[in-house]
């Protein structure tokens, strides 16, 4: 190591080390102050045992001499009493420590968990969570903070730890310096911190090597889980993949596990057998030296103080080793911290979404528009839409179809502000929407992705969601739960609309894909009753049954009659009754008008519905 990586590796250790301390600061002062006092207890008793154990060594001859009940006895059993208390106390501290590191260790966990999930639900588009690079550093910053085991708590705790650790030493080297002399105590310190610093050392450069490893670890997680999780499941039995993921997972973890073990022995090996000679050579050197000074008359050691040195001196030695309470936590646990960070600037950098004051208008009367809007996904070139143009009319229904991957969804994120045109703009009545503060736009629309969200909460609130401010709204849910024909079943589950959409919660239920279709319908459509007055449906009846999807149009239209609609589905027999049908190819509008008059044109959309209406009536054909 040149003498410029040497500085630039203490720079870096100490600046990693104040960083601890600085997070460390978090866990608040009373608590900070308790935990560094049992840890000053923890350091100081040893040393006391070593003083009280050699006193009560030097006095055992005259005691012996001066027989029981002497003062030399009564002398020895205070000695003997002060060692035991050193002793005991050393076994009743040692839990109160780790209690102290513990509570540390989750109370900090707790405040950088609070980050990790307000950086990652304040973003006000998606862009960052749709990120993959951002995407990882928040996956392993959360899979720390859940384990628990190198997390940025558990770092702090093993710093404050070393409180105790160092506080050790120096008693063993007072006791040293004391007794025997103070360049002794002082090389003896020195070799100490030197040991300590080889071990540090290693740890930092497997750390980083680990750290190198996290894609692979995060590919590990995600085979563990497909191998083991219900979602999977059926097509694992099915096609009989359990033993390919099995050994799929075995491959990947050693993928993983190899390097580590590569790194481990690369780094460890010569480090440890030189570590391991250099202490064997101290503690030769200062065996040597105190029995040197325990035998020159001249010098006045007595057994007492010769004791105290010895044991102060191997205590002192024993220091140069690893601390399982400390070193792998300070090594490791930051790493999470890290990542907190990483996601938090990575954040920062997504342009935020601009959002203006003006409050959208009630009715909105004209058009919405894209004017010429291009886009591509971040980090992607691809164009998703080149100078799009189009308008869907308010009041109206307007449907939009096109070939999978033609953008269909991607424009309603463009439409919520989830994302922003590239360039473009997009009106509301001639005025950009971006001028419209972000919650009074989205508070106007009601959604149904295509891939809903199915919270884990009662029905009841799973609709209710749809327009959180009004969830006392009892009456209201309880409409839009019988619009999309869901209350009976929910009255026959074990808590009615309140029974929660999970079968793991107590009396939770789980719903099929197609009555979950029907709650997010639901949700939409409470929406509806409280102001929102744009309704997107993304593939809404992907999972309805035909009956259900025959009645779909016709009931919805009655309920959101009024509203504006923009309906994206595959289904022609869906799309077929809206006002208007936008076909979308390559990035553009090629084809709008009604059902009649796309038919007419005899373009794009009239091959795709007959392709659809021929397989329908070929099927019929074959069935009669
Ligand atoms: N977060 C993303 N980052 C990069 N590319 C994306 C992202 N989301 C979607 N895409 C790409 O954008 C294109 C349009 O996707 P989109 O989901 O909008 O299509 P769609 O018309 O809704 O398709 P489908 O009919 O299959 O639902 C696809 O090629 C897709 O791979």
């Amino acid at each position: 190591m040149t003498p410029e990586t040497r500085r630039q590796t203490l720079i870096r250790l100490t600046r990693d080390r104040l960083e601890i301390a600085r997070l460390t600061g978090r866990a608040g002062s009373p608590m900070i102050v308790a935990a560094v006092l049992v840890n000053l207890v923890v350091g100081l008793l040893p040393p006391a045992f070593v003083v009280a154990s050699s006193i009560l060594l030097g006095k055992v001859p005259a005691a012996v001499v001066a027989g029981l009940g002497s003062p030399e006895w009564d002398d020895l059993v205070i000695a003997f009493l002060l060692a035991a208390a050193a002793f005991v106390g050393q076994q009743i501290v040692a839990p109160v420590q780790e209690l102290f590191g513990k509570l540390v260790a989750r109370r900090i966990d707790g405040l950088v968990s609070d980050e990790l999930m307000a950086i990652a639900t304040s973003t006000d588009g998606i862009g960052p969570l749709e990120d993959p690079g951002l995407v990882e550093h928040l996956r392993v910053a959360a899979r720390e903070l859940e384990n628990w085991l190198f997390s940025p708590g558990e770092a702090c705790a093993g710093l404050v730890a070393l409180v105790g650790r160092y506080t050790q030493l120096a008693g063993y080297a007072v006791v040293v310096g004391v007794l025997l002399s103070w360049p002794a105590a002082a090389a003896m310190t020195a070799a100490v911190v030197l040991q300590r610093y080889g071990q540090r050392g290693g740890l930092r450069m497997f750390a980083e090597e680990r750290f190198l490893l996290d894609p692979q670890e995060l590919r590990n997680d995600y085979l563990r889980e497909v191998a083991s999780a219900a979602g999977s499941a059926k097509e694992m039995r099915v096609f009989g993949l359990h033993h390919f993921f099995v050994d799929f997972w075995r491959q990947s973890y050693l993928e993983w596990l190899v390097p580590v073990w590569k790194a481990r022995r690369r780094i460890y090996l010569w480090r440890f057998l030189g570590i391991t000679s250099f202490s064997l050579v101290i503690t030769a050197a200062v065996l040597a030296f105190t029995g040197r000074v325990a035998t020159d008359v001249t010098a006045g050691l007595t057994l007492t103080g010769f004791a105290m040195v010895m044991q102060a001196a191997l205590g002192a030695l024993r220091l140069g080793e690893y601390y399982p309470e400390s070193d792998l936590q300070t090594a490791l646990g930051m790493h999470a911290y890290q990542k907190v960070k990483s996601f938090r600037e990575g954040v920062a950098g997504y342009a935020g979404q601009t959002a203006g004051e003006v409050a959208p208008p009630t009715p909105a009367t004209g058009m919405i528009q894209f004017d010429r809007v291009s886009f591509h996904y971040p980090g992607d070139k691809r164009m998703i839409f080149q100078e799009l143009d189009l308008t869907i009319p308010i009041g109206q229904c307007t449907a939009l179809v096109g070939v999978n991957g033609a953008g269909k969804t991607t424009l309603v994120k463009l439409l919520a502000r989830l994302y922003e045109p590239t360039s473009g703009t997009i009106w509301l009545d001639g005025v950009d929407i971006r001028s419209y503060g972000l919650d009074e736009w989205r508070a106007r629309l009601g959604v149904t992705f295509q891939e809903f969200a199915r919270f884990e909460v009662a029905a009841a609130d799973n609709v209710g969601f749809g327009a959180v401010e009004h969830l006392d709204d009892r009456a209201g849910i309880r409409s839009a739960i019988e619009a999309v024909n869901l209350h009976e079943l929910l009255d026959n589950l074990p808590r009615g609309i309140q029974t929660p959409l999970a079968r793991h919660l107590e009396d939770g239920a789980d719903l099929s894909g197609g009555q979950w279709q029907r709650v997010a319908l639901a949700r939409a459509l409470f929406g509806l009753r409280h102001g929102a007055s744009i309704l997107v449906l993304d593939e809404p009846t992907a999972s309805l049954d035909v009956r259900a999807e025959a009645g779909f149009f016709r009931e919805f239209a009655q309920l959101t009659e009024g509203a504006t609609t923009l309906l994206i589905s595959h289904r022609f027999s869906t799309v077929r009754q809206a006002d208007r049908i936008v076909v979308l190819d390559g990035g553009r509008v090629a084809e709008s008008g009604s059902h009649d008059e796309l038919m007419a044109q005899e373009g794009e959309y009239a091959r795709l519905f007959r392709l659809q209406a021929d397989r329908f009536t070929g099927q019929t054909a074959r069935t009669a």
